[in-house]
């Protein structure tokens, strides 16, 4: 369920302040625990966030970077979420954290739980790699499952998916779901109100007890 709603004026401010509260969370868990978890969403929209969470003065050496979810191209590919975190994210300060990636060697099943998730959305209603129609979404959003990572193909995405599933997703201390513009407010709206899962798979991190934190601009 949405707990909070953080509106920002623009993307700028929103990336600011989306990291700021990012570089705090990741800073109480580093200061309780010793060590924090982060895992990102790719796409287009977190390139800024990336930008300013990237120069946060937090000790980046004891921090863990993962994906939500990932395609499945090699990390030369413009495609790669992979690419967009080492170009964008790893840099300044954050080039100190340890990443570890979905596609490929890393042994990201064994990661969580977390201390911040950042969910992205597109226009179809999916998060992570939940995309309607998807060959696995079913296993992808239950609850009691015991997978924690999954492919995912479905129609129209042009290639296979990894997806972390929603029980992994959910067991974070700080879960965040970031978009902008006002059509995906649009379909935010439209994923709120009654429906299937299964048409806007949104809806199952919507509807879980566990609060999220939304992040909004124009
Ligand atoms: O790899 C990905 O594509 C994602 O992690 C995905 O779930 C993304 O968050 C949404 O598709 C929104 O994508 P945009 O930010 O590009 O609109």
């Amino acid at each position: 369920m949405i707990a909070e709603r953080k509106l920002f004026e623009s993307k700028k401010k929103l990336a600011m302040g989306l990291a700021a509260d990012v570089a705090a969370y990741l800073s109480n868990a580093i200061t309780d625990r010793g060590k924090a978890l982060l895992a990102v969403s790719g796409g287009t929209t977190p390139t800024l966030f990336f930008n300013f969470l990237a120069r946060a003065k937090i000790d980046w050496a004891h921090v863990t970077v993962t994906l939500v979810d990932e395609r499945c191209v090699p990390e030369t590919d413009e495609r790669s979420n992979a690419k967009l975190v080492r170009e964008n994210l790893l840099e300044a300060n954050a080039a100190a954290a340890k990443f570890v990636p979905l596609f490929g060697k890393g042994n990201a099943d064994k990661l969580g739980p977390f201390d911040v998730v950042i969910l992205g959305m597109g226009n179809d209603g999916h998060t992570a790699s939940f995309f309607p129609g998807g060959d696995h979404l079913a296993e992808a959003l239950e609850l009691e499952g015991s997978k924690r990572i999954l492919t995912m193909s479905a129609p129209g995405v042009p290639e296979k998916r990894l997806t972390f599933t929603l029980p992994v997703l959910l067991d974070s201390g700080f879960l965040a779901l970031h978009i902008e513009g006002a059509e995906k407010q649009k379909t935010l709206a439209t994923a709120e109100g009654p429906g299937p899962v299964k048409d806007m798979p949104i809806r199952a991190v919507l509807r879980a007890r566990e609060p999220v934190v939304l992040y909004w601009c124009p």
